[in-house]
């Protein structure tokens, strides 16, 4: 009988597969694979606990924002991060000023998204150089603060700071990521880094080109 709970485990492979895929080769960004990736990530969170739902629930929010997008009769203008900002720009379909009743656009949403991905790279660079004894805790939150913070209200950077002390160590950390060896973890943690940050860039410079940074 098939194992549905193996089906399901968190690799870090995986994960990367997604985000190498979601890059064409002129740099574009195919939406469905970096939300793939995304589905990857919240798994891996599921999987630490449900300390951390707060966080996975605005997440899949997100997912399902995209998915419904990817699902919509406007689904083809929905393959590629640059072929969704052209089509929601040209159709008003972005709030610049105030949120508002388009609070669903792809753009905003990506936005959030492309947000927690400066996280993640950040902490997983962190992650890639630490030595046995760090603390994930530490690394989490320091990644935090360079990153995701500054958008958030004082609530809930108490309540991410309250969710990273319930932070596995190092050692289950590594174990979850479903890799292998230490040194294995620490070899693909040396591919993903740079990866992230090609996708995060492009990102970054599209959304910049677009005046679209701090889209409410
Ligand atoms: C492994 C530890 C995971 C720690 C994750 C660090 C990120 C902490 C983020 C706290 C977000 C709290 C939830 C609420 C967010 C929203 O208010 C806020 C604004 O949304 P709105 O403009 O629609 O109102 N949303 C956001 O900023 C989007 C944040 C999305 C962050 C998701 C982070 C998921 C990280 C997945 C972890 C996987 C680790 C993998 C390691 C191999």
């Amino acid at each position: 009988m098939a194992d549905t709970s193996e089906e399901q485990k968190f690799s870090l492979r995986e994960v990367l597969d997604s985000f190498r895929a979601c890059l064409s080769e002129n740099k574009e960004i195919f939406i469905e694979d970096y939300i793939a990736g995304w589905r990857g990530l919240v798994r891996f969170l599921n999987s630490l606990g449900s300390v951390f739902s707060f966080i996975t629930k605005d997440a899949v929010a997100k997912i399902q924002i995209m998915g419904n997008h990817l699902k919509s009769e406007n689904r083809e203008h929905y393959v590629t991060f640059q072929s969704m900002v052209k089509y929601e720009l040209e159709n008003e379909q972005v709030e610049f000023h105030k949120r508002g009743n388009l609070y669903e656009s792809g753009c905003r949403t990506i936005l959030r998204l492309h947000r927690g991905l400066q996280w993640l790279q950040l902490f997983l660079d962190r992650l890639r150089t630490s030595t046995e004894d760090s603390k994930t805790s530490v690394m989490c939150s320091e990644a935090y603060n360079e990153s995701l913070a500054k958008y958030h209200p004082w609530i809930i950077r108490k309540a991410a700071g309250v969710a990273f002390c319930a932070l596995p160590g190092r050692p289950t950390f590594f174990e979850v990521m479903n890799v292998g060896t230490p040194e294995q973890v620490v070899a693909m943690l040396g591919e993903a880094v740079p990866l992230i940050a090609e996708v995060y860039n492009i990102t970054e410079e599209l959304y910049a080109q677009h005046n679209m940074l701090d889209l409410p």
